[in-house]
């Protein structure tokens, strides 16, 4: 049958996933409130179209921090790809290359960073950071991506410890044996694994404001926070001398009860009157 749209894919992946892989990608944090609002916030909206403008000829290309894309939508940052498709990343970095838009490396990617830059030499790529505790991993990752020829550096802000996904603690997520996390592949001693792939609290929940300086300090690339949620936070961001914010709620994998990534509630101006764009999310 022909996949026409997203919710397609979804009914497939739904359909031909392990169980397991599925309640991953699908998953919402407690009580998915927030993750279900996204789509209910999206559908919500209306247009108000105009009529007799000439559409005959339709330009939708764009710049995100001054890079062409060809149309108003990037990929965003997801880990464990190969739980899907045995390409794992190599597949999402050739296909966004193909449509000429930006894709956003995961820390958390089953193929290493120079393998997903190989896939697709030339490709607009950023790369996504969470900071662990031993920070001497954080900080090699974001010297290769750079050395790699990746044009931005997304710290992701709402991760200090993972949202609880109840499928997940119900199925006892475990990335299968032959899988792994190739860019943290010799970062961490000991062998458990048991926090998706990762010893338990290798993650840094003392991060702040002042951690962007460090970032700065290690890299030339442009600096994007992705996670603000609010007016305060990208005001700080801001004044922190970043150069992009991502407005998100991490599909709602994280706080539930925070609002929907397009609910009215935000205010998506945040951040422009010193010429800094705030970047919105498509959840799932
Ligand atoms: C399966 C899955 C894995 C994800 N992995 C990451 C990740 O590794 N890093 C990250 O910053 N966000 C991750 N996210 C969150 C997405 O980047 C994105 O924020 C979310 O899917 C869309 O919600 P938003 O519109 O609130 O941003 C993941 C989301 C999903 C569904
Ligand atoms: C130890 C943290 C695992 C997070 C996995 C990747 C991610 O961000 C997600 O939302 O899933």
């Amino acid at each position: 049958m022909a996949m026409v749209c997203l919710l397609d894919f979804e009914a497939y992946a739904e359909k031909y996933l392990p169980k397991i892989a599925w309640d991953f990608f699908a998953a919402g944090a407690d009580e998915c409130s927030t993750r279900d609002e996204n789509i209910l916030a999206y559908k919500r909206i209306r247009f108000r179209p105009r009529m007799l403008r000439d559409v005959s000829m339709l330009d939708t290309r764009t710049k995100i921090l001054g890079t062409e894309i060809s149309f108003p939508v990037g990929i965003a940052p997801t880990g464990f790809h190969q739980l899907a498709c045995p390409d794992g990343e190599k597949s999402t970095a050739r296909a966004a290359k193909a449509m000429g838009t930006c894709y956003i490396a995961s820390t958390y990617s089953t193929c290493s960073l120079e393998e997903i830059a190989a896939a697709a030499p030339g490709g607009f790529r950023w790369f996504q950071l969470y900071i662990h505790r031993n920070r001497a991993v954080s900080r090699q990752l974001v010297q290769q991506a750079e050395a790699l020829g990746f044009q931005g550096l997304v710290l992701t802000a709402d991760l200090p410890y993972t949202g609880k996904r109840r499928n997940d603690v119900r199925n006892g997520f475990q990335l299968p044996p032959h899988m792994k996390l190739k860019n943290l592949e010799g970062a961490f001693e000991g062998n458990d694994r048991s926090e998706y792939g990762l010893p338990p609290n290798s993650l840094d929940p003392s991060v702040t404001w002042d951690d962007i300086y460090w970032l700065r300090s290690l890299t030339h690339l442009p600096i994007i926070i992705k996670g603000i949620l609010t007016k305060e936070d990208a005001e700080l961001a801001v004044r922190h001398g970043v150069q992009g914010i991502i407005v998100s709620n991490h599909g709602g994998r994280q706080l539930d009860g925070a609002p929907a990534t397009v609910s009215e509630k935000m205010d998506h101006s945040s951040g422009t009157k010193s010429g800094n764009r705030g970047y919105c999310q498509c959840s799932r």
